[in-house]
């Protein structure tokens, strides 16, 4: 798989603080990257390098296999802030306007708006618009200049549910359409929602990265329930591969090491002749994956 940005050693510092430390990541092509961590961990000012108006203190970067140039830049739509639309211009008018000043091709903007889902308000003033229907223009300013990478900051931010819930979906179309998408976000549950793969950033360093289901299932915990739960617990204890176990309310809960199954927990339980009445398969979150990375490595 190509890569599209490749990120080495990347730092910077302002003064004495060290925003981004020693950064070293590469996003492939087609990828849905997520920059997870808390606020001031620097995720803005990693996409700010590597969008060339933030200068790092050292490390580089390239984008497509080549250093940041006016050829670069073309091929990638950002979205660090909303643009200044104006409250009276139509979401058409504002886009024609966008497209002027950045020399974007004015052709595009009708498919824009329908891919955004604002094809059927294109006339109507920006001012009447609600925060999603603003955001979902910002997006497609983004695009006009049909771009293969976009670069998105907290792109949900300040969202209410419904307006969250489209811009999510939005991206994944966007993403569907062979896009390579890049977003700085905080809240886990998009990350794990949305991207395809994942750098978990803490002050400044990388703590942990990947696709998102490969983090997930990482840790495997299971529920069981079986009339012979005492025999069940003493099993447990032996198994070698099984890292903790606790009884809940009708179940046993048993997280298992990387690399096993819970079918090798049901083999060893029948082999013993346990029978399980359940067996449930409960993926540990993204937020407790988080929370243990950040525990971890402090
Ligand atoms: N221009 C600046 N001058 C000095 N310090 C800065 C500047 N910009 C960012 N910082 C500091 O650098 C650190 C990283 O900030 P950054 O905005 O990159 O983090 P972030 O993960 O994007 O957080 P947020 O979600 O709050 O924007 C923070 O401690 C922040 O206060």
């Amino acid at each position: 798989m190509a890569i599209v940005l490749d990120i080495q050693h990347l730092s910077k510092k302002y003064g004495s603080l060290q925003a981004v430390d020693n950064l070293t990541l590469q996003v492939e092509a087609g990828s849905i990257y997520g920059l997870l961590g808390p606020n001031g961990s620097g995720k803005t000012t990693t996409l700010g390098m590597v969008l060339d108006v933030i200068n790092p203190s050292s490390g580089s970067f390239t984008w497509f296999g080549k250093p940041v140039s006016r050829d670069t830049k073309r091929r990638i739509g950002a979205l660090l802030e909303t643009p200044n639309f104006y409250p009276y211009l139509s979401a058409s008018q504002n886009l024609r306007l966008y497209a002027s000043i950045k020399g974007a091709d004015p052709a595009s903007i009708n498919e824009m708006l329908d891919l955004v889902g604002l094809g059927t308000r294109s006339h109507s003033a920006f001012s009447g618009f609600s925060l999603g229907m603003k955001q979902r223009l910002a997006l497609a300013a983004a695009m006009l200049a049909n771009p293969e990478v976009l670069v998105l900051d907290e792109p949900t931010n300040g969202l209410d549910p419904q307006g969250i819930a489209e811009v999510r979906d939005l991206i994944l179309r966007i993403a569907a359409q062979g896009k390579t998408i890049i977003l700085a976000s905080h809240l886990l549950d998009e990350v794990e929602k949305v991207c395809t793969h994942v750098a978990v950033l803490q002050a400044g360093k990388l703590k942990v990265n990947g696709p998102v289901t490969n983090i997930l299932a990482k840790t495997e915990q299971v529920l069981i329930s079986t009339d012979e739960a005492g025999r069940a617990l003493q099993l447990l204890e032996h198994l070698p591969y099984v890292t903790s176990f606790a009884s809940e309310k009708e179940c046993i809960a048993v997280t298992l090491q990387e690399n096993y199954t819970s079918a090798d927990l049901n083999r060893d339980m029948f082999a013993q002749q346990i029978v399980l009445s359940q067996l449930v398969v409960r993926r540990k979150s993204l937020e407790a994956q988080f929370l243990e990375i950040t525990k971890n490595n402090a």
